[in-house]
């Protein structure tokens, strides 16, 4: 397994995104390219990347339709190959994984929370919750499952299954699927897209409340300014590379850097 590169070459590189320390990154990509097709017809979706997610920090990832954010994503979650260059989730290159780690990594060191909320429609709540720990034959820790359903206001919906639950509920369902098993890093695509504002609202606060009071890595892809607002740094891609970092964003902050991209 190759180690990840000396900290001062990042910083360097990647500046605030970092918050000052690649030691500290939940999640990593080094000279990131993702190229999609060969030839005329390639698409170069990541063009040499380089950017940490802070542990213990809320990431919004925003930019214009086809900038590359979903790539981004799932290439530093492994649920896709970089065509070159190098993904690491803590410590761990992903490039050095076959399949079954990969799988395995992904199972218990990643949470997902998807746009579509991706539940098992067969599953009750507290199963689809408990699915992640199950299949790598491990039990919830009761104290943290006790936590997660209280913080996500699951209480009393834990024996139904999806379609008795609605789309607020079955997303609060997802985000602690995501959370309970204490995942190095959570990837969130979209978590608010399918939402109206106030449940929208809820799942942002909820994901703000796992990284201050238990610091909860989390990466979110967003359109939404407001949505972006929640976290503690934006980045911004265009056309496959980091165009900006900002800290501390306001929704006006995010709206500025976005009208500065004219799209
Ligand atoms: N499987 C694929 N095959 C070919 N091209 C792809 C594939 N997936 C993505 N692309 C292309 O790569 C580029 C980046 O796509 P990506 O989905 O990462 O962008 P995005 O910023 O997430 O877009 P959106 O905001 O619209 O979801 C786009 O030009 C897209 O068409």
């Amino acid at each position: 397994m190759s180690s990840r590169p000396d900290s001062t070459v990042v910083d360097r590189q990647y500046g605030s995104a970092l918050s000052g320390n690649a030691d500290d990154a939940a999640a990593m990509l080094v000279g990131a390219v993702k190229r999609y097709g060969f030839g005329q017809s390639a698409v170069v979706a990541l063009d040499d990347v380089t950017i940490g997610f802070p542990a213990g920090k809320f990431t919004a990832v925003m930019g214009p339709s086809g900038s590359g954010k979903s790539t981004m994503m799932h290439c530093a979650a492994g649920l896709d190959q970089l065509t070159s260059g190098r993904a690491f989730v803590g410590n761990t290159d992903l490039s050095a994984l076959d399949d079954r780690e990969l799988t395995r990594l992904r199972r218990e060191r990643i949470g997902f929370v998807f746009q579509a909320f991706n539940l098992v429609a067969t599953l009750t709540a507290e199963e689809n919750i408990c699915l992640p720990l199950t299949l790598s034959g491990r039990r919830p820790n009761a104290a943290v499952l006790d936590e997660v359903v209280s913080l996500l206001r699951l209480g009393d919906r834990m024996h139904h299954r999806p379609t008795e639950l609605s789309g607020g509920q079955q997303q609060r369902v997802a985000v602690a699927r995501a959370l309970v098993a204490q995942p190095q890093v959570v990837f969130a695509d979209e978590p608010t897209g399918n939402l109206d504002t106030r449940s929208g609202q809820e799942i942002l606060g909820f994901l703000r409340s796992a990284v201050d009071r238990h610091h909860q890595s989390i990466v979110m892809v967003t359109h939404d300014p407001n949505a972006a607002a929640w976290a503690d740094h934006v980045v911004f891609v265009v056309d496959g590379r980091v165009h900006d970092v900002i800290d501390h964003p306001s929704a006006d902050s995010v709206i500025d850097v976005m009208k500065g991209l004219g799209r």
